[in-house]
C-alpha cells in the first residue's frame, strides 16, 4: 500500500469524537459540584448516536464538551484525534426551541451560518446561487420547498423545527449535535420529525450525537444508544442498535424494536 493510503486509512480509523476518562465539575457557590465520571467511549465516522439518561445527569453538559463550548475537568475529549480545547467549528447543533429570526424567511434562516461563519461568510456574496441550491435541498428532504418564503410565525412548531434543522446542517458540519430537537412537539409531529431527521442524516452523512429523554426516538434513530446513570454519571450501558435502514415508523411496531426498548428501559430503571 502507498504511504499516502497508508495514512488515509489510518486517518478514516480514527473515531470522529473520543471521551476518554473524562470528569466533568462545575462550582456552584464555592463547592464543586460533580457531574460526570470518567466517562470513556467512542463515536465513528457518520455514526449516530443518542445518549438517554436522569434528568441533570449531565447529557447536554456533555454536548457542550463536545461543541467546545465547555472543557472537562479531568480526562480528553478528541476529535479526529486532537483534544478539543476551543469551540469546534464544523459542529451544526440544534435545541429544543428552534429559535428562528422572525424578521427573516425561511430560506433566509437557513442561510444564516453562511452568512455570518467564517470562512463562509467572506464569500458570501460570490456563493448564494450555491448555497441557495442547497438550502433548497435541504428544505426539500425535509418537505418545506413550498414554505420557502414563509416567516416563522408562519409555520407550525414542527415546520420550525426542520428549518431549524437545516439551518444546522446548511454548512456540511461533520458533527451534529442535537439537545432534545423534538422535545417540545407532540406525540405524531415528533414521529414525523423522526423521518425526517433520519433522511438528512443520510443525505447528509455527518456525525450525530443526540441528546433526548424519549427512548423510542433514541432507538429509532441510532446506531448506538449510551444510557447515563444518576450524578455523578457514568455510562451504564450500551445499546447496539442493528435495526435495517432506512426505518420507517411502522420498525416502531416490530417484535425486535420493542425487545430493544425494554432493554433500555431495563437499564434506565436499574441506574
Ligand atoms: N454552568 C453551570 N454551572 C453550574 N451547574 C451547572 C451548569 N450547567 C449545568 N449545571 C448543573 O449540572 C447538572 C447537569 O446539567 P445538564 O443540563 O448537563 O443535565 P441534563 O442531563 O442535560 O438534564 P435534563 O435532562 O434535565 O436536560 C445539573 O444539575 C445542572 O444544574
Amino acid at each position: 500500500m502507498l504511504d499516502i493510503e497508508a495514512i488515509a486509512t489510518a486517518q478514516s480509523e480514527i473515531p470522529v469524537l473520543e471521551f476518554q476518562q473524562v470528569c466533568l465539575e462545575y462550582a456552584l457557590n464555592q463547592q464543586r459540584l460533580a457531574i460526570i465520571e470518567e466517562v470513556t467511549f467512542s463515536i465513528e465516522r457518520a455514526e449516530f448516536i443518542s445518549i438517554v439518561g436522569p434528568s441533570g445527569c449531565g447529557k447536554t453538559s456533555l454536548l457542550r464538551m463536545i461543541s467546545g463550548l465547555h472543557p472537562a475537568t479531568q480526562g480528553t475529549v478528541r476529535f479526529r484525534g486532537q483534544p478539543i480545547v476551543k469551540p469546534l467549528k464544523n459542529v451544526g447543533i440544534a435545541f429544543q426551541k428552534p429559535v428562528l429570526l422572525p424578521w427573516r424567511n425561511t430560506l433566509q434562516n437557513v442561510l444564516l451560518p453562511l452568512e455570518v461563519v467564517p470562512p463562509y461568510k467572506r464569500k458570501f456574496r460570490e456563493n448564494l446561487p450555491r448555497y441557495t441550491q442547497a438550502a433548497q435541498e435541504l428544505l426539500a428532504t425535509v418537505g418545506l420547498s413550498d414554505f420557502k418564503t414563509h416567516y416563522p410565525w408562519q409555520l407550525s412548531g414542527g415546520m420550525q423545527q426542520r428549518a431549524s434543522l437545516c439551518r444546522a446542517l446548511i454548512h456540511q458540519p461533520e458533527i451534529l449535535l442535537l439537545d432534545e430537537p423534538f422535545g417540545a412537539l407532540d406525540a405524531f409531529t415528533r414521529e414525523e420529525m423522526w423521518v425526517m431527521m433520519q433522511a438528512l442524516w443520510q443525505k447528509t452523512q455527518c456525525t450525530a450525537v443526540l441528546v433526548t429523554h424519549d427512548l423510542r426516538e433514541a432507538i429509532f434513530l441510532s446506531d448506538k444508544v449510551y444510557v447515563m446513570g444518576p450524578r455523578p454519571s457514568r455510562i451504564i450501558y450500551e445499546l447496539q442498535v442493528d435495526l435495517p435502514r432506512p426505518r420507517t415508523l411502522e420498525t416502531c411496531l416490530t417484535d425486535e424494536f420493542n425487545h430493544l426498548f425494554a432493554e433500555v428501559r431495563r437499564h434506565i430503571r436499574r441506574g
